[in-house]
């Protein structure tokens, strides 16, 4: 607001400072230079200038500073004309002394410029040809064209003009040569006036356009869409300036998910866990995934005060170290679609002997049967609703994408049961559980790569139990009559896709992940894109909570300073000096009101006030007293100033001690 005001002066300015010089010859004679230029396109010829030429022009118009000044001192005054110029009428032009043009004028020779050469014009020999009589009175109107920016041109003390520089002011190193080298541009500095007059007449004039190197303005914000059509370019509404309402209780609920506690819990303290909740949905617990009953848990860690999922398989007695030490190849596999496997380790602190797992804990995540098994049917049985074709083409690459890290990590997934799949967000699968099967079944010792290939079947029944809404599939010895069942919802294609995970590799053949994923390839594709969309809103979202730590700094210095009871044992402080501004504008932000004095609630206000006193911008208000008695013009600048100082001093240690 300030630079606007100040470019109106600075325009304000230059226009008085030319007025006395209008009706000069000096002005006549620029004035005739100027039309020349813009109407025959002869700028390039100003140079040629003859000396027989400025001899005419000196008997038509004698001024002598014009003539001893020189051609270069009359081309960059040009720039003293403008669109406030009057229009050239010599006939009525009252010179003091001068009120007519001379007979000598009325017969001089056209004035023809050819070109700008040096400053100062030399003579020519040459005699000249006879030229047609000059006339002004034939001048048409002089009509002030765009300002072009021309080429710099000397200054008589050497050095070149800014006005003339021609610069593409989106170059930095346009921006070097423009500042002056010798003080070094500091964009952040608050106080500009350490830097030459010339580098801040600089910054002050940039307000067409930032530049790299400009200061920032901090208290804008890029409208980063999707935009409310039903809006004035200007308006926004204060949630704009805020994440969502539904990401943002999502976030909040998955933190006090994180930070729940079971008062009374009977729950044990582990060795290196406490404050164990149990993340079990019922009591009744089958072992027929593991063979044990298994319990899981989240506890926080003793040693860095995280959040782990603790998986206690109840009963469980370890026979063979070397089972336990097989879940340190698990660390290895570093993949989005697997829960990050910690650690394993036994204990009695349940009163038993129990195998305990530890892995990465996603809160308030639901496993395939809490998510899509919501309902029983007459028997009992737990059935979901039918689930779209695209989010099961979801699963199968996300899960591909699991195995594929796993076998690469020289490992089998194993299990892949809906109970041991979980769902940590929107579409966003996990592989649960990993690790326990090779401990539990470890003296077993079946080949990996007869487990890799099961893991394919294993990944067949999931898909297809969740197809055919029917857990029973996991267990089924014949699965043939659920695979028909996919032709009556889904594409032949993804029928197709489940047949060949059923299907056994054929000896001595085998089959791998990266067969399936070619097979399967438009689909990973969609799922790309999809996830690509994904990432792009919630950059988007984090683009507008970037202004809210600032904002939240500020007022936090606001709160320390503003009705401190005393400081260094005076208790006037938070009213004094300084701070009174600070305590004004306090008011300003929060206490707004209307003519009838109720409360103006305006978050935006309050929003724009804040940034605009974090960064320092120069516009002024208005802050007056509670008692009316005094009123404060400052700019936001001068505030953040004062409240920089008062935070200052509170930190500095205490002068009494
Ligand atoms: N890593 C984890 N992070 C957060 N929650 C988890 C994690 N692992 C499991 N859970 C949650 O713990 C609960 C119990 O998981 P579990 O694997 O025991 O499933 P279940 O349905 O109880 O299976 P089962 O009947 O075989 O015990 C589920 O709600 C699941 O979402």
């Amino acid at each position: 607001m300030r630079k606007s005001t100040g470019n109106k002066e600075n325009k304000k300015d230059t226009s008085a400072e030319a007025s006395p010089k209008r009706k000069t010859p000096e002005s006549l004679v620029k004035a005739i230079a100027k039309k020349i230029k813009t109407e025959k396109s002869l700028a390039k010829q100003l140079g040629d200038i003859t000396p027989a030429q400025v001899k005419r022009i000196e008997e038509a118009f004698p001024v002598p500073r014009l003539l001893t000044v020189g051609v270069t001192d009359f081309h960059i005054r040009k720039k003293t004309l403008n669109v406030d110029s009057p229009s050239f009428t010599p006939a009525t032009l009252p010179v003091p002394g001068k009120t007519t043009i001379s007979s000598q004028a009325a017969s001089a020779a056209p004035f023809t410029p050819r070109g700008l050469t040096s400053g100062t014009a030399t003579p020519n020999t040459q005699p000249e040809p006879q030229a047609p009589a000059f006339n002004p009175a034939q001048i048409r109107e002089f009509t002030p064209q765009a300002y072009e920016p021309a080429e710099s041109v000397p200054q008589t003390d050497g050095t070149a003009s800014d006005h003339h520089l021609s610069y593409d002011p989106f170059q930095m190193s346009a921006v070097a040569q423009a500042v002056p080298t010798t003080t070094q541009y500091n964009p952040y500095l608050e106080d500009t006036s350490n830097i030459s007059n010339n580098a801040a007449a600089w910054i002050q004039s940039q307000t067409a356009f930032i530049a790299p190197g400009q200061p920032l303005q901090y208290h804008l914000y890029a409208p980063i869409g999707p935009h409310r059509e039903d809006l004035l370019a200007y308006q926004r509404h204060a949630h704009d300036f805020f994440m969502p309402e539904a990401l943002r209780e999502e976030l909040q609920k998955k933190a006090e998910a994180t930070f729940q506690v079971m008062p009374n819990s009977q729950l044990p303290t582990l060795d290196n866990y406490h404050t164990l909740v149990a993340l079990d949905t019922s009591h009744r617990k089958s072992a027929a995934v593991f063979s044990y009953p298994s319990w899981v848990y989240k506890a926080t860690s003793i040693k860095n005060g995280h959040m782990y999922t603790l998986r206690r398989l109840e009963g469980y007695r370890l026979t063979n170290e070397r089972a336990i030490r097989s879940v340190k190849d698990w660390r290895r596999v570093n993949c989005g679609g697997v829960v990050s496997v910690i650690d394993a380790f036994t204990t009695r602190a349940f009163g038993d002997s129990s195998l305990i797992f530890v892995t990465n804990y996603h809160p308030l995540s639901k496993t395939l049967v809490e998510h899509h098994f919501t309902s029983t049917n007459r028997y009992g049985n737990r059935v979901s609703q039918a689930v779209p074709e695209p989010v099961l083409w979801s699963y199968v690459v996300q899960i591909a994408s699991a195995i594929k890290a796993v076998h690469a990590a020289s490992l089998a997934v194993r299990c892949m049961d809906p109970s041991k799949v979980i769902l940590t967000d929107k579409g966003r699968i996990r592989l649960n559980a990993c690790a326990v099967l090779d401990v539990v079944k470890f003296d077993a010792q079946r080949p990996l790569a007869e487990l890799q290939q099961e893991d394919f079947i294993h990944f067949g029944k999931l898909i297809l139990s969740i197809a055919t809404n029917n857990l029973a599939v996991m267990t089924s010895p014949t699965l043939l009559g659920f695979v028909d069942q996919l032709s009556r919802t889904y594409t032949a294609e993804f029928r197709d896709t489940v047949v060949w995970l059923l299907t056994p590799a054929q000896t001595p053949g085998i089959k791998t992940v990266g067969e399936l994923l070619s097979g399967i390839s438009t689909h990973v594709v969609d799922v790309f894109d999809n996830s690509l969309h994904a990432n792009d809103t919630l950059y988007s979202e984090l683009n507008r909570e970037v202004e809210n730590g600032r904002i939240a700094r500020l007022l936090m210095k606001l709160g320390t300073i503003n009705e401190r009871p005393e400081y260094e044992g005076n208790p006037q402080w938070s009213e004094q000096d300084g701070r009174y501004v600070i305590k004004m504008f306090r008011d300003f932000l929060f206490h707004q009101v209307d003519a009838e004095g109720k409360p103006v609630i305006d978050m935006g206000h309050i929003i724009s006030c804040l940034n605009k006193v974090d960064a320092g911008s120069q516009e002024k208000i208005t802050l007056t007293a509670r008692d009316d008695q005094n009123i404060f013009v400052v700019s936001y600048n001068e505030i953040k100033k004062q409240v920089n100082a008062a935070w200052a001093e509170l930190q500095k240690p205490s002068m009494r001690r």
